[in-house]
């Protein structure tokens, strides 16, 4: 381990730095484009075919020459001779002449004589009963050329980049790509996590508590927190305070997993085993950083190849660390681009003790107000790390730079939204 515990202090950009500059980048493989939702491309993903493929309607209609119905009015019908019909997914592309129209259907291809498309409302039909013509239309609307035609291409060129590597593939990405004749995409999985809860005081949520034990609840937050970035944790372990066995469990889970992640034992105690366990480690490193709550930090790879993140166990401090520290690792080991939630303004909406000298990142309730984005915490600022019960109701951080102090009503400060 290159640092005793606590020995150094570095602030939270150092530490992100540090974990962004080491962590690897998981072998991309290629998968069908319908099974890559939520995943990150790993090459450029480019447009097969123009979007659309085809000049094709945008409305349920007639395909007709504009000039026929250059005069056309309410008042002033133009008969056309109806001579068949266009439907979605026909391949037929029939002539047209002078004084005459087909029935077309959306998104179905606009014949090549055809210049403008007249929505069905703009006609009068030639039976009493249904608006659609079948041998005689009148068109009671005029039409400019072009009108209701959606051009090939004016979406999208074939060839045109639809994505980049290192982009989500969110819903709208994966739609694109597979309007746009891709079959299969080159992405990068999801990384394989393992979560261990420690701590001897730790009980199963409900059971009876003597004095000293408290609900284990850590192991829910981080398995939650994976899953809402994404990534369905492999294992779940709660232990004790046995430095032996929990070395063990962590050189087992080291070959089996890219990243485990620990609450507790990390601290300066006899007990904390986690600190203790991963003294030996080469390539991890034990910090104190300047962010409150979440300072202390050991974090790197492990001989047996894993990366760990071994958070305090104080809850709201694990929640931040993940926040800062785990959620960018895990998105960076997919080769995501931006792994930093986007920071918005916000106003403060009451005074709160600040924490000059570190970073305060403060569980907070936003809300939408009138003039913007207001901010109130959901904690008692006083003691933050340990305030699980308060945290539960926040929806996002606030965040305060180490060079400012107390937080006044009124002040802006930046938040991030958790909520999706
Ligand atoms: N002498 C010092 N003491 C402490 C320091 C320090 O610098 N010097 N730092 C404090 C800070 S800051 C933090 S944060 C904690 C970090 O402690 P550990 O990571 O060793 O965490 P634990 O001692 O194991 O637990 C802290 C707290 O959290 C509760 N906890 C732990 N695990 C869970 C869980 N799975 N579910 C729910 N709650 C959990 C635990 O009961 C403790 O109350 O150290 C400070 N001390
Ligand atoms: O720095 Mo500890 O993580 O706040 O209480």
């Amino acid at each position: 381990m290159a640092d005793a515990a606590g020995s150094s202090m570095v602030t939270a950009e150092e530490h992100l730095a540090w974990i962004l500059d080491r962590v690897p980048a998981l072998a991309p493989r290629s998968l069908p484009v319908g099974e890559a939702h939520g995943l990150t491309l790993a090459g450029d993903a480019n447009a097969c075919h123009d979007l659309p493929l085809w000049d094709n309607s945008a409305m349920d209609g007639y395909a007709l020459r504009a000039a026929d119905v250059a005069a056309a009015g309410p008042a002033s019908p133009i008969a056309l001779r109806v001579l068949g019909e266009v439907a979605s997914g026909s391949a037929e592309d029939p002539q047209i002449g002078p004084g005459e129209a087909v029935r077309i259907m959306t998104g179905a291809p606009v014949p090549a004589d055809a210049d403008a498309v007249v929505p069905v409302e703009h006609t009068r039909g030639d039976r009493a009963d249904d608006p659609w013509a079948v041998e005689r239309v009148e068109v009671i609307r005029r039409a400019d050329p072009g009108a209701n035609i959606r051009i090939r291409g004016e979406d999208t060129a074939a060839g045109a980049v639809l994505a980049r590597a290192g982009d989500l593939l969110t819903a709208n990405r994966v739609a694109a790509l597979a309007a746009a004749g891709e079959a299969a995409v080159l992405v990068r999985p999801r990384p394989r996590v393992a979560v261990v809860a420690t701590g001897s005081e730790l009980q199963p949520a409900g059971a009876p508590l003597r004095r000293g034990q408290i609900p284990e609840s850590n192991s829910m937050l981080v398995a939650g927190l994976l899953a809402e970035c994404g990534v369905a944790a492999e294992a779940v372990q709660v232990h004790g305070d046995d430095t032996d066995a929990f070395a063990r469990v962590l050189a087992e889970l080291a070959s089996q997993v890219d990243a485990i992640i620990t609450t507790g034992g990390v601290g300066p105690g006899r007990h904390d085993i986690v600190r203790i366990a991963v003294e030996a480690e080469p390539e991890v490193r034990a910090v104190r950083v300047a962010v409150k709550p979440g300072q202390p930090q050991c974090t790197g790879r492990l001989a047996g190849g894993a990366w760990i993140f071994a958070l305090p166990g104080n809850p709201v401090s694990a929640a931040v660390s993940f926040e800062l520290f785990v959620r960018p690792a895990l998105l960076r080991m997919q080769g995501r681009g931006e792994v930093q939630r986007m920071r918005l303004p916000a106003v403060a909406a009451s005074s709160w003790r600040g924490s000059a000298g570190r970073l305060q990142v403060l569980p907070v309730r936003i809300d939408r107000e009138p003039g913007g984005l207001v901010c109130r915490p959901s904690v008692n600022p006083r003691g933050v790390s340990h305030a699980v019960g308060g945290s539960g109701a926040a929806n996002g951080y606030a965040l305060v730079g180490p060079e400012r102090g107390d937080v006044a009503a009124g002040d802006p400060v930046d938040v991030i939204v958790l909520e999706p």
